[in-house]
């Protein structure tokens, strides 16, 4: 294991020890010519370990880019176009009110990532099964930071009275939270570090073992995926799906036969529907929480962001999905700048379809070429004191912005691989901060660590959970 520390961002590279050749890039011209051409999307059922871990792996599904996904990737396409996501206002809204309500209990603290998580899997919940999953309650007593550890999510009540649901969206979180790219992962998972021949075989004993990290991998894995499984299969069965939600679309494709059913296999489907929830989830649960956070150290900026929301008009103003693309240029920019600040994705894979030269070196085909967007936000050159949290380096009027490479901030990738949530999440985040910030303004929690520790891994995360105190604005 080591770690690309000379940007002052560290990229963990251990489970990539001893496979093919690899190149990490962190300059915004050659990122544009390996995002944009010559590259294709690395075969992820190659990539080892830790993803390899997740659960559906066993079907040799999971993440894989083969001819199929841009058949599917063009079936989804329109969910996330703006006329339609300008309709998923009002489901945004309502899932956000419910998540935030009550959120200042007196004398408690609230663990933020915890409920950002929640309310992100939620929306992307309704928004790929069309499924409520329950789990934007109010936040109680019970979730207050004595009670409730980070890593326990799976465990707390959740009567929404759609068990199936709800344990399978709890399997999920804990399984994310599981997904882990250094050594402190499964038995199998560091073998698969140093001799990645040994690390299936090992894994199929381990898994059958008792108490080891493998079992536990093993069984939620099975569970989450038997569930995902029957979520498709119901879905498939009930023919009468009219609204527009990733998977119906994906069905009616299916059955259409605009695209074959053995493209579309249930498996398939299964496969990148989970991994559209993972997708979803936990960048834009990350993204919110980290806005938070900083706002929170950086009181200069919560005043102006403040008089920004405040001026938009009484809070009964929902605002619609022109209105966050026009009347909030200050939001957009603590969006961008806390999103440079934390990449919650640092590393984009490609893989060289043949020999190709780059930046002076000579590749040979089937490198790994891995855009490091986290260095890249962090590079001086494009972002002077890249350490400051500044959200006015990203107005548009500014010099440092006219200034900047148009390719040294891409958190959401380049190309036509580039993520396909993009438009969706900042819609859910603009609208929660908005109703966060009328009603609330957040402390660092006394409990909360300093400085904050942050986990590297397939995104990056608070390490101890983000905990705030929350005040109620007058
Ligand atoms: C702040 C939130 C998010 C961030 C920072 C983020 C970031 C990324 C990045 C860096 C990639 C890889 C792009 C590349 O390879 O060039 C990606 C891919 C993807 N993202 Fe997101 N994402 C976010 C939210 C979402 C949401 C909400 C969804 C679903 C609604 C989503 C669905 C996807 C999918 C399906 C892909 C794979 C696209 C493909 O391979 O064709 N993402 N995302």
């Amino acid at each position: 294991q080591f770690t690309v520390q000379n940007l002052g961002y560290p990229v963990k590279l251990g489970f990539h020890m001893g496979r093919q050749p690899l190149i990490l890039v962190a300059d915004p011209e050659l990122c544009k010519k390996v995002g944009i051409k010559q590259f294709k999307d690395i075969p992820n059922r190659s990539i080892p370990s830790p993803i390899s871990a997740s659960p559906l792996h066993q079907k040799g599904l999971f993440f894989t880019r083969d001819s199929r996904w841009s058949a599917m990737r063009n079936t989804i396409l329109s969910v996330y176009q703006p006329s339609h996501l300008a309709s998923l206002v009002p489901m945004m809204q309502s899932f956000i009110e419910s998540a935030t309500q009550n959120l200042d209990t007196p004398n408690e603290d609230i663990i933020f990532s915890n409920l950002s998580l929640r309310l992100a899997t939620d929306v992307i919940g309704e928004a790929a099964f069309g499924v409520n999953f329950g789990l934007s309650k109010p936040i109680s007593v019970c979730e207050s930071i004595k009670s409730v550890s980070v890593n326990n999510v799976r465990n707390d009540d959740n009567d929404n009275g759609d068990d199936e649901v709800s344990d399978f969206i709890n399997q999920h979180i804990y399984s994310t939270a599981q997904l882990k790219m250094d050594l402190s992962g499964s038995f199998s998972i560091i073998l698969g570090l140093l001799a990645p021949i040994l690390q299936e075989p090992f894994r199929q004993i381990l898994k059958r073992i008792p108490g080891t990290m493998d079992r536990k991998i093993e069984s939620t894995n099975e569970k989450l995926s038997g569930r995902l499984d029957e979520i498709v299969k119901r879905r498939m069965e009930n023919k009468n799906r009219t609204s527009k939600n990733f998977l119906s679309l994906i069905l009616n494709a299916r059955e259409s036969k605009k695209v074959s059913e053995n493209v579309f296999s249930p498996d398939y489907v299964s496969a990148v529907t989970y991994e559209h929830l993972l997708a979803g989830s936990a960048t834009t649960a990350f993204t919110l929480s980290s806005i938070v956070y900083l706002v929170a150290g950086h009181i200069e900026v919560e005043k102006k962001l403040l008089q920004e929301i405040d001026g938009f008009g009484t809070p009964d103003r929902i605002p619609i999905a022109q209105d966050l693309h026009d009347s909030f240029p200050y939001l957009d920019q603590v969006i961008k700048e806390a999103m440079r600040f934390y990449t919650v994705s640092p590393l984009v894979a490609r893989e060289a379809s043949n020999e190709v030269e780059i930046g002076g070196y000579l590749l040979p085909k089937g490198t790994w070429v891995w855009l490091a967007l986290g260095v890249l936000a962090k590079d001086p050159r494009n972002f002077p004191e890249p350490e400051k949290f500044k959200p006015e380096r990203f107005d548009p009027k500014c010099e440092e912005m006219k200034r900047r490479h148009p390719y040294a901030f891409i958190p959401f990738g380049i190309g036509p691989r580039a993520c396909i949530g993009q438009k969706f999440s900042l819609q859910e985040i603009k609208l929660s901060l908005i109703h966060l910030y009328r009603k609330y303004v957040f402390r660092h929690s006394l409990d909360m660590e300093n400085p904050v520790e942050m986990e590297y891994g397939m995104v990056l995360n608070f390490k101890h959970g983000l905990k705030l105190r929350v005040i109620r604005r007058t």
